[in-house]
């Protein structure tokens, strides 16, 4: 029907327009009422110690938290939480432009997970490996970092857990995300699609997808390369290759899906871990992350986690890795639901940390939200 008729539904229309600007005013004027009141509380946060810190991750969870109680829809709560993800971002920024390093290039999911957890208003840097995100936060030239920790089909990422065994004891673990992970076939402009003979994509990626790639391209040589995001940019400069990477990469790269959500487990997902170096309060719902090493005796796994199998702690994640100094031969990295300031927690730390050669607090953080 054409604009200038005037008809029912197009009056409908204007009367329901006319409601929805009305609203954006309202919505407008208390988002920056909210902003102001965040500027305020910076200067509450800078008179009680010039060295404040702005970012609360206790803080966002809980009001994360709350809203998502509060919603009575249509919105979904996902979808509301990522409105007010995106608000407190820029209410953050106005208090600190805070700096965050992830695992680069630009376009892998480790900076779709950046985005996720501190949304679009902070400053994002790219680096090259996981010990630079590390190294980036240690040495103060950005406040946190984001690592990948573990897949649900591929297990854990064990360079992260490698550098945690050799970071300074003030490098704090102080938010986890998740996020689910979609793999495509991606190609460019150029690429010939029936006569793909490479397959580049980062070898975590290429396992997620290894039936679906047996079924679909048998033939083509599958290439593991450093990140998803570096086989994106590959594939723009040749005719006969793809790339298996997400939806990040694909933006960046301005490339076309010939084939989506390819991973061989539906419900694939990543879970990340945001380091920083300050420890964080209790929002109501915690997790811990410690690192033990043992002395090379038998029973040695048993007696560690006694003691939180008898204070009733629920433990959500056990890894073993080599240890890299001769006096123990494991260390393990154990999760489990609580904060270190509970008294349960703090009862079977101490009875674990009697038993262990060497035992870490990596961090007591709050559970994902989003
Ligand atoms: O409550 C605070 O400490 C704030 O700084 C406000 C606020 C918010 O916008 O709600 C902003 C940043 C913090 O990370 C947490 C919450």
């Amino acid at each position: 029907m054409s604009d200038h008729m005037p008809s029912q539904d197009s009056e409908t229309l204007d009367t329901l327009r006319q409601r929805i600007d009305r609203l954006d005013q309202d919505i407008l004027n208390l988002i920056s009422e909210r902003a102001r009141c965040a500027q305020d509380v910076a200067n509450v946060k800078l008179a009680e110690n010039p060295d404040a810190i702005f970012y609360r991750p206790e803080r966002e969870a809980g009001v994360l938290r709350r809203i998502m109680e509060l919603n009575q829809g249509p919105l979904s709560n996902e979808e509301m939480a990522r409105l007010f993800r995106e608000i407190m971002s820029s209410c953050l920024a106005l208090e600190q432009p805070v700096r965050v390093a992830y695992l680069g290039p630009e376009g892998t999911f480790t900076e779709q997970a950046a985005l996720k957890h501190f949304g679009g208003s902070a400053v994002h840097v790219s680096t090259n490996a996981i010990d630079e995100v590390f190294r980036e936060v240690e040495a103060g030239a950005t406040h946190y970092g984001v690592v990948p920790v573990e897949n649900s089909t591929e297990g854990i990422v064990s360079h992260t857990l490698d550098s945690f065994m050799a970071a300074s004891p003030s490098l704090k673990i102080n938010g986890e995300v998740v996020l689910r992970i979609h793999q495509h076939l991606l190609v460019s402009e150029r690429t010939r699609r029936d006569q793909i003979s490479r397959i580049y994509s980062h070898s975590q990626s290429l396992a997620q997808c290894r039936k679906w790639l047996d079924a679909h391209y048998p033939h083509a040589e599958r290439i593991a390369v450093s990140s998803n995001a570096e086989a994106a940019r590959l594939v723009k400069s040749e005719w006969h290759s793809a790339a298996i990477a997400g939806d990040m990469a694909a933006k960046r790269y301005g490339l076309e899906r010939v084939a989506e959500k390819i991973e061989d487990q539906p419900d694939n997902s990543t879970r990340f871990l945001i380091i920083g170096t300050h420890d964080v309060p209790p929002s109501g719902d915690d997790k811990t992350s410690i690192v033990a090493a043992m002395r090379n005796k038998p029973g040695v796994l048993h007696d560690l986690l006694e003691p939180f199998q008898r204070h009733g702690i629920d433990m959500t994640r056990l890894e073993s890795r080599p240890s890299r100094n001769g006096a123990w031969s494991y260390v393990f990295f154990i999760d489990f639901k609580g904060h270190q300031n509970d008294e349960k927690v703090r009862a079977a730390l101490d009875e674990a940390q009697a038993c262990a050669a060497e035992l870490k607090v990596l961090g007591s953080y709050p559970v994902g939200v989003l």
